[in-house]
């Protein structure tokens, strides 16, 4: 049986980050950045005040109280300024530019609040609630570099520097693709003998916590045909494609029939439980790398983690290998088949323990539901007493 590592790495050998493109700032959110984003200004552009108050030459408000004549009204935005000379004071809001001559600004607490002349209560140090120019940036300074994703507050500072477009790579388009002539669309009802999709909603929602475009395809039924027909459909949208079913030992296995002839994928056992029968390669044209995980609710979930995951990862241009584990201590026993690592579904608590959850079947998704962390137990370990310190996945 290949292993869990070589299975990976093979994945990792084959896909390749995705071009980068021109992105409007609409499009930018979860994309990660292939430029130097740098601010053409310094940022603050200029002098400014951090309060609403009065812009003031500190000198002339030692002695306090002291009033002083309010010789004009700036507002942010204002661009017609008058000096401030001796005995003046100037109303300035947050975020307007510091007139000439003024050396502080004093909160409008401090003072009475005067437009003709104002008196003030606090004397203000040299400086007091300025914001000086390029005090966050420099002008020419790099304020992102690439590789960062792009989140909220990144896709803000390129916005801040001025930039409408920034050269990012796309987040993948993923295809989700059900096989299996048992599976019901939820919230249709159940027919003898069949059960509702999971695997494709599963799959979904976990290719968009990853940070890519799901799309979720119809399921087809246990026809290699109707599987090629529906990919062929799906492949002009997509720059990878998972699918669920149809790759183990049975009598209907459409997602191995119909891939098998090309050439391009392999079906090959994996030493892991759950999520031993694995496809993996390329398909069309454009070689989109292609995932055929196993039909089992949790194997495919599991499969997912440990290999599409990281695959998206360095699709996106980021550093992709196999998850990041945690030690914790293990609450009960656990049990692992022998030659074969176990990622077993666990909760891992506050204290550092985790426990096996109930059902460790790979059909049992409600207690995967219930599982915050996978429980990696090595390939040679076939027994865990309870106390151990045992790897985990955070979910
Ligand atoms: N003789 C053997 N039988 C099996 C082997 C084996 O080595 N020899 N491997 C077992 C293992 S391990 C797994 S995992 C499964 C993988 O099977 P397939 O990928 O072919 O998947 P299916 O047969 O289509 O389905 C398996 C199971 O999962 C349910 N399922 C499938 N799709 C969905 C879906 N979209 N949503 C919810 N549930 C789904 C399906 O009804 C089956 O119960 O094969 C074992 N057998
Ligand atoms: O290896 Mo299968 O994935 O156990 O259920």
């Amino acid at each position: 049986m290949k292993s869990v590592d070589a299975h990976l790495a093979q994945i990792l050998a084959t896909v390749r980050p995705l071009a980068p493109l021109e992105l409007d700032l609409e499009q930018a959110l979860g994309t990660t950045l292939a430029e130097e984003v740098s601010s053409p200004v310094p940022q603050p552009p200029f002098d400014n005040s951090a309060m609403d108050g009065y812009a003031v030459r500190a000198r002339d408000v030692v002695d306090v109280p002291v009033t002083l004549a309010v010789i004009d009204d700036v507002a942010a935005g204002s661009s017609e300024l008058r000096a401030v000379g001796p005995g003046h004071a100037v109303r300035i809001m947050t975020g307007a530019p510091l007139p000439a001559g003024a050396d502080a600004v004093v909160p409008v607490e401090w003072t009475n609040g005067g437009t003709v002349s104002v008196t003030i209560d606090r004397a203000p140090v040299a400086g007091n609630a300025i914001r000086r120019a390029g005090e966050d940036v420099q002008a020419g300074e790099v304020v992102l570099k690439p590789g960062t994703v792009i989140g909220p507050a990144q896709l803000g500072i390129i916005a801040g520097v001025g930039r409408r477009r920034v050269l990012a790579r796309p987040r993948p388009r993923v295809v989700v693709l059900s096989t299996g002539a048992e599976l019901v669309e939820p919230g249709l009802p159940l027919g003898p003998g069949q059960i509702w999709d999971s695997n494709s909603v599963t799959l979904t929602a976990a290719v968009r916590e990853s940070g890519a475009e799901g799309f979720r395809a119809p399921t087809v039924g246990d026809d290699p045909a109707a599987f090629l027909d529906q990919l062929d459909a799906q492949l002009v949208r997509a720059d990878a494609i998972v699918t669920s079913g149809g790759v183990s030992m049975g009598a209907y296995e459409p997602v191995k029939e119909a891939l098998t002839p090309l050439g391009t994928v392999d079906f090959e056992k994996v030493a892991m439980q759950p999520g031993m029968p694995q496809g993996f390669g390329v398909v069309g044209e454009d070689q989109v790398p292609i995932f055929a995980l196993p039909g089992n609710p949790v194997s495919s979930f599991v499969s997912f983690m440990l290999f599409v995951r990281p695959a998206l990862a360095k699709m996106r241009g980021l550093p992709a290998g196999s998850p990041e584990t945690l030690s914790a201590q293990a609450a009960a026993p656990l049990r692992s088949p022998a030659g074969r690592r176990s990622f077993l579904r666990g909760v891992l608590s506050s204290d550092g323990t985790v426990s096996p959850v109930r059902g460790q079947g790979s059909h049992q998704l409600a207690a995967l539901a219930s599982a915050n962390a996978l429980i990696v137990v090595p390939e040679d370990v076939t027994e865990v007493p309870s106390g151990a310190v045992v790897e985990v996945i955070r979910l």
